[in-house]
């Protein structure tokens, strides 16, 4: 793949507890901005591979795109960046960065990231319209992944990153109260009736779009197999979460992950790192390609 563990050993051995100390204390005073790098990381790699490219700022560039409005935690990247210049001058790429504080932000899982990324020089608002979306059928959901190198239980394993973190109301209100099936108007009938009042009550038709809900109910700060266990009991929040569940092809990896009797079991966590390892390599950029950035959020 062209990055390994340990790239930094000689030229910056601190480097993963300098990245690690940073999300940490950011962490302390902000817990969101963990789901929001996790996030940050998966959308920088589905475009242009994992290359810093959502770190630009100016015109057009992709966080200025509407599916990246709501990401949050610049501002750890950018501490981390000016912490790694002081430590080691010119050698951390801020796709590494990146990277490594995906993995301190989820805080239970721990896997082996490997480096050497180099930061590209493009970014590109239009780039950014073939993201996942809450509202992707599961085929879609699939061929995006597909699309990248990852199969289908790297999709389950890795849409199970909505252990952490919480979604504004306006992507999946249109569930709560105006579904369009062939019926016309209600509910979407994969909802819990016992679990769509609450969901109701917490996105009221007319509330505020932007009230943020807990994408698994129960434990939104840790990183565990519960959201698979509100997919199996209609309480998943976004649409395209649910549908892991109602599609009997990705339903396997869901219940495999709860270790349901009768098939094989899978480690969550264990499998969250393996699949974060193949999307952490999405094109990356090493040797000659790209550069390394002196500040995150602009090309040299
Ligand atoms: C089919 C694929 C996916 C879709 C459609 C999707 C969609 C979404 C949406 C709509 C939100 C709410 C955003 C907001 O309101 O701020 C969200 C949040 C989140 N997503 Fe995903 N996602 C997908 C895959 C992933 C993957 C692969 C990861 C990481 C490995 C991930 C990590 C997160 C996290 C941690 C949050 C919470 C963010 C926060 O609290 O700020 N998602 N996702
Ligand atoms: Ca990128
Ligand atoms: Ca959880």
């Amino acid at each position: 793949q062209g990055t390994r563990v340990g790239f930094y050993s000689y030229t910056c051995p601190e480097v993963e507890s300098i990245v690690k100390e940073t999300v940490t204390d950011h962490f302390n005073s902000n817990p969101t901005i963990a789901p929001g790098l996790l996030r940050m990381h998966f959308h920088d790699c589905f475009v242009r591979g994992c290359d810093a490219s959502i770190l630009l700022t100016g015109s057009s560039t992709e966080r200025t795109a509407g599916p990246n409005s709501l990401l949050r935690g610049y501002e750890v990247i950018d501490d981390a960046k000016t912490r790694l210049e002081a430590a080691c001058p010119g050698v951390v790429s801020c796709a590494d960065i990146l990277a490594l504080a995906a993995r301190d932000s989820t805080k239970g899982a721990s896997w082996k990231v490997p480096t050497g990324r180099r930061d590209g020089r493009v970014s590109l608002a239009s780039e950014t319209a073939n993201l996942p979306a809450s509202r992707d059928s599961i085929d879609l959901q699939k061929q995006k992944f597909a699309d990248k190198g990852l199969n289908d239980q790297d999709l389950v394993a890795l849409v199970g990153g909505h252990t952490i973190g919480t979604s504004a109301c306006q992507f999946f209100r249109d569930r709560l109260f105006n579904f369009n099936m062939t019926t016309g108007n209600g509910a979407d009938p994969s909802i819990d009736p016992a679990f769509l009042p609450q969901l109701q009550a917490l996105c009221p038709q007319n509330g505020d779009a932007n009230r943020r809900v807990a994408l698994d109910t129960g434990s939104p700060n840790t990183f565990d197999a519960s959201f698979f266990k509100n997919l199996k009991n209609g309480r998943g929040i976004l649409q395209s979460d649910q549908k892991l569940w109602e599609d009997a092809s990705t339903r396997s990896y869901v219940q495999r992950f709860l270790g349901i009797r009768g098939l094989q079991g899978l480690n969550f966590n264990v499998e969250f790192g393996r699949s974060m390892v193949k999307m952490s390599n999405i094109g990356v950029k090493t040797c000659t390609e790209g550069e390394i950035r002196r500040v995150c959020s602009a090309i040299n």
